[in-house]
């Protein structure tokens, strides 16, 4: 079953700017992806009409059956919780603790007080930050952060993560950890789609690949075409 699927979407700019050109692909449940391409090429733009920060011009963007050209007011906030996200610039609360940061979207959801300290200890020791959970953001390494920002996104459980350049200022074998990390969520049913320029680090993984150019999705390669 697929839990995204874009048909012939399309996305020009107010300013003009023809982000995106007919792109239509899946993805399905448990799958994990790269989307890839130069700067400007669109990767940014198309995860952003996932997480509804802005709509497609054309064409129609499904998330499990969810049209998000169509989804207004509180219904936005609503979807948000379904899709999570892990920001390049981590956009963590400075003045509450890792654990704090981390429990938020479950606070959101109005879990009991119990319950959310049981899921962000969990999730924060799947991502290696067991022992942190007291820290402030500003007490953390950049990798740190980052995976306190992967730790937010994962602690709802959602269908789909997005990230944008996740792995962006982090060192090699930072980028590898949070990459293993990535991969280990389809296993529990999360699917997977990462926007990345870094073409060593996406080989690698050997995964499905999008590829944009200028906004158009030029080529969906196989882990098997890569492995070739
Ligand atoms: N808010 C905006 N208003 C106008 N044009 C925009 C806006 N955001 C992006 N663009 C343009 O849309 C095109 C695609 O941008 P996008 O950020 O999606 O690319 P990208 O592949 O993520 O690039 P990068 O790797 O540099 O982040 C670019 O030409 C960009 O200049």
């Amino acid at each position: 079953m697929s839990v995204l699927r874009f048909d012939n979407v399309s996305k020009q700019y107010p300013s003009g700017q023809n982000a995106l050109s007919e792109v239509s692909f899946a993805v399905e449940a448990g799958e994990m992806l790269f989307v890839t391409g130069h700067s400007g090429a669109g990767k940014s733009t198309l995860l952003k009409l996932i997480h509804l920060s802005e709509r497609p011009s054309r064409g129609t963007v499904l998330f499990a059956e969810r049209n998000l050209g169509k989804v207004r007011g509180s219904r936005v906030a609503l979807h948000r919780r379904d899709v999570g996200v892990v920001f390049q610039d981590h956009r963590l609360l400075g003045d509450r603790s890792v654990a704090d940061n981390v429990g938020l979207p479950l606070l959101l959801r109005g879990l009991r007080r119990s319950d959310i300290a049981r899921r962000v200890t969990a999730t924060l020791e799947k991502v290696g930050l067991g022992a942190r959970a007291r820290a402030l953001p500003s007490q953390l390494s950049a990798g740190e952060q980052q995976r306190v920002g992967i730790a937010r996104a994962i602690v709802v459980e959602p269908a789909l993560l997005v990230a944008d350049e996740p792995t962006g200022n982090l060192d090699p074998t930072l980028s590898a950890e949070i990459m293993a990390l990535f991969e280990s969520l389809p296993e529990r049913g999360t699917s997977v789609l990462v926007a990345s320029h870094d073409l060593a680090l996406v080989k690698r993984m050997k995964k499905r690949v999008l590829v944009l150019d200028q906004g158009r999705l030029v080529d969906d390669i196989s882990p098997l075409e890569l492995a070739e």
